[in-house]
């Protein structure tokens, strides 16, 4: 009996580890080179075993491939495909588009497992996708935008004052996370989420439990490594119910306040109050477009402001030509508006730099929905399988020495106008840290504005310096999905006396 019993264990994890394995010779056979997986983790075990960030061990891939174009990977068992060489991004983003407008996230969620994210236009594919960016689009427009301003410069004023109050080194990611809160709370459910003033706003709390990876969530990605069939039939749920209802709230609040008090105001929020009247959308269609604009909004940009401080921190010539270029423009132009702020060239050298060394994230995905041809250099042709994952390591491209002189090094000066400025970057396809083609980040205008709108004020404010409490180099946290630093980041603030 015993045996019989040990017998039946034994096929099975025979079975399961033939299972494992099983395509394991997939990119041998169509000629792909490759690092060699191991059962059970592939080639990128640390998703699970989170000891070093997914990041660097894609980079470490990316680098020992160093010449080759493509390469082939493995999650756990499933092939993926990580595209390095610039032209072919291209193709997989915008020319060959139609084959691979979809995401890895946009087959877990659909609307019914989840109504918040499941409409989040990030998680949408196909024809709803395009229905769904379409409808978005124009709240984006720069006259929205610039309607948001004084909401901003508010924020502004408060961040300043906050800093002020406080004596001692601060971690920018967390003051810069208040910011973002406070901003785009009051920019689309025009109130003050209160970060400035309260210990846990609720809010910033609701806010934390949307974008943060639970240990459910790394489960669940888990689970579809493993068995990716699952995605078929079974959908998830990443926005707990809570979390749901209080956002649908403040969104039905929000719109209610605006209607009794007759507030007119041509920003986001109109632009849902008259889609929501041309198409009859429910009261859940309209938080779903709220919470996507305050999940996609807050996060990414607190990650890129900390950053971005910590390397004019850094750069004390950097820090001195940005002041000059600020006060040059408050004196010239007479005060700090969208298009003042927008014609900031160091301003958005620094910037662009910044996202350069500092990712948000590892990589971008797509999809392939249909068998597609990619012609490579000197012509030679790639074929790709429909469900293949197109893996875009973004991360490594940007600190490649073969498209950046020196790469490790920060110098918005590569980014200067007789250097070709930003596009120089942005034709070779080397530079595209808000994604690229048709599914480019939505939120770009916005996220540009409210994050150069909190570098001007600080730099104008105060001398930064990095504190001691700052583990550097900056190393990225494993058990964050986004590219954040361990230990976070620490700087000093000195007022500067007017
Ligand atoms: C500096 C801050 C930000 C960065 C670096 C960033 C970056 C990105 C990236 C890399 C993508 C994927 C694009 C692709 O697959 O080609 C993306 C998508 C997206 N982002 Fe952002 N983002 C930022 C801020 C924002 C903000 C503030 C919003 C909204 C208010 C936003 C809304 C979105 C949406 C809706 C998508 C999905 C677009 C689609 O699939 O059609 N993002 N973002």
């Amino acid at each position: 009996m015993i045996c019989i019993f040990l017998l039946t264990i034994l096929s099975a994890l025979i079975a399961f580890y033939v299972y494992l394995i099983w395509d394991f010779n997939y990119w041998k056979k169509r000629g792909i080179p490759g690092p060699t997986p191991r059962a059970f983790f592939g080639n990128l075990p640390s998703m699970f075993t989170q000891k070093k960030h997914i990041a660097l061990e894609m980079d470490k891939i990316y680098k020992e491939f160093a010449d080759q174009p493509l390469v082939g990977i493995f999650s756990i068992r499933t092939p993926q495909l990580m595209v390095k060489d610039p032209e072919l991004i291209q193709e997989v983003t915008v020319k060959n588009f139609k084959s691979f407008h979809d995401n890895e996230f946009s087959q877990l969620v659909d609307k019914k497992s989840d109504p918040l994210f499941g409409r989040n236009p990030f998680m949408l594919t196909g024809e709803e996708w395009k229905e769904r960016r379409n409808e978005i689009t124009p709240a984006f427009s720069p006259a929205r935008i610039k309607v948001l301003q004084p909401l901003i410069d508010e924020v502004a004023g408060r961040l300043t004052n906050y800093i002020k109050d406080q004596h001692e080194a601060l971690d920018t990611k967390e003051l810069a996370s208040k910011y973002t809160t406070d901003v785009v709370s009051s920019c689309i459910f025009a109130t003050d989420a209160q970060s400035f003033k309260t210990e846990k706003p609720m809010i910033r709390e609701a806010g934390r439990k949307l974008v943060e990876f639970t240990f459910t969530t790394y489960i669940i990605l888990f689970l579809v490594s493993l068995f990716p069939f699952v995605k078929k039939f079974k959908k998830f749920q990443f926005v707990a119910r809570e979390v749901e209802i209080f956002f649908t709230k403040i969104m039905v609040d929000a719109i209610k306040y605006r209607k009794d008090n007759n507030v007119v105001r041509a920003d986001y929020l109109d632009h849902l109050m008259q889609m929501q009247e041309k198409k009859q959308l429910t009261d859940l269609e309209l938080a779903a477009h709220g919470v996507s604009f305050f999940a996609d909004g807050f996060e990414t940009s607190s990650i890129v402001i900390s950053h971005c401080l910590y390397d004019i921190a850094a750069n004390p010539n950097v820090q001195q030509k940005l002041r000059a270029e600020i006060q040059n423009v408050i004196t010239k132009k007479g005060g700090l508006t969208y298009d003042n702020i927008a014609e900031m060239e160091y301003l958005d050298q620094v910037l662009n730099e910044s996202l350069r060394c500092h990712s948000i994230a590892s990589h971008l995905s797509r999809l392939c929905t249909e068998k597609t041809e990619l012609t490579g250099l000197k012509d030679k042709k790639y074929t790709i399988e429909a469900g293949t994952l197109i893996i875009i390591p973004f991360y490594s491209v940007f600190l490649d020495a073969k498209y950046y002189e020196n790469p490790e090094k920060f110098d918005p000066e590569r980014f200067n106008a007789e250097n070709g400025g930003v596009k120089a970057y942005q034709d070779k396809n080397v530079f595209f840290p808000f994604g690229n083609g048709p599914r480019k980040c939505l939120g770009m205008r916005f996220a540009l504005a409210q994050i150069k709108r909190c570098i001007v004020e600080v730099v104008k404010n105060f001398e930064i310096s990095v504190d001691k409490k700052t583990k550097e180099p900056l190393h990225p946290d494993p058990k964050q999905f986004m590219i954040v630093p361990i230990g976070g980041v620490w700087l000093n603030f000195k007022s500067i006396e007017k």
